[in-house]
């Protein structure tokens, strides 16, 4: 089994992700984590009819930076996040993503489930044939560059709901992951959670020697602040992609016409 294609689920065991099915490009180019051109996909109703949810998607994500995904409910962000992951297979298109990459779930309680910090943190390194003193030393640089180190042997059972989010974050670092995918964690957070969080994220990828590249699902144009880029969907299509400025900018006058629109 490939270790880097396991991935945390709601279970509360590992299992291993789907794979990827669609044609992965050729030429993984140097300095890419994550890269998708016409990227497609569609449901099947109840009448077995197909049911367009992406259309068309092409994005590109350079290694060692933390990115964004924006769009309004329903716009898909979810669907391509997983198509990313491996939990769902596009109908079409081409897909690289960096390996190992890990799928962060909304709810910390579906992927933080050993009885302390440490040992969640330790869960998946069995699998590496690494000597105590090596899984001593990845679980304590992960929990550093997330800001928990001081939590270690705390019962995860005592922790908020951002604290686990962090916990959840340093399993993925722990076991060397190059891709974090993350949905929406912050939703059920108070205001400081969040803050740590995001925060702990952005440290995990600048701070790493493993140049790892995150990507974040959010409803919070705010949270741009401590993005390096972003992609913004509409309707299952990437509408627009580029640095956080820029789409920020891009998204507020989107805002502004719609206001303007509905006022006249
Ligand atoms: N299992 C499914 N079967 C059919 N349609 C689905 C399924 N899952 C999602 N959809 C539809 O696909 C579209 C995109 O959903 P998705 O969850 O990706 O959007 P989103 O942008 O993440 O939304 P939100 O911001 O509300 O979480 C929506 O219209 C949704 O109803």
């Amino acid at each position: 089994m490939n270790a880097h294609s396991l991935a945390r689920f709601p279970n509360g065991v590992y299992s291993r992700a789907a794979p990827i099915r669609s044609q992965q490009s050729k030429e993984n180019s140097i300095g890419v984590a994550i890269e998708g051109h016409n990227l497609n996909f569609s449901f099947a109703s109840r009448q077995a009819k197909a049911v367009p949810i992406l259309r068309d998607c092409s994005l590109r994500i350079p290694c060692g930076q933390f990115w964004m995904l924006l769009g309004p409910n329903g716009c898909g962000k979810s669907t391509l996040l997983k198509i990313l992951a491996g939990l769902l297979n596009p109908t079409s298109g081409t897909l690289y993503v960096k390996v190992p990459k890990t799928f962060v779930f909304q709810n910390p309680d579906h992927q933080v489930v050993m009885p302390t910090v440490e040992a969640d943190v330790a869960f998946g390194l069995g699998k590496f044939n690494l000597t105590r003193d090596e899984v001593r030393s990845r679980v304590s640089r992960a929990l550093q560059a997330v800001g928990m180190s001081e939590y270690m042997q705390r019962s995860v059972q005592t922790l908020s709901g951002g604290q686990k989010q962090r916990v959840a974050i340093a399993g993925a670092l722990a076991e060397a992951c190059k891709v974090l995918l993350m949905d929406e964690l912050t939703t059920f957070l108070d205001e400081s959670d969040q803050v740590g969080v995001i925060k702990a994220v952005r440290n995990s990828v600048y701070t790493s020697s493993a140049d790892v590249t995150a990507l974040w699902v959010t409803h919070r144009l705010e949270e741009l602040e401590y993005a390096d880029g972003a992609i913004y969907m509409e309707d299952g299509k990437v509408v627009k992609h580029g640095d956080a400025t820029s789409i920020r900018s891009f998204i507020e006058a989107r805002q502004s016409a719609y206001i303007k629109q509905i006022n006249s």
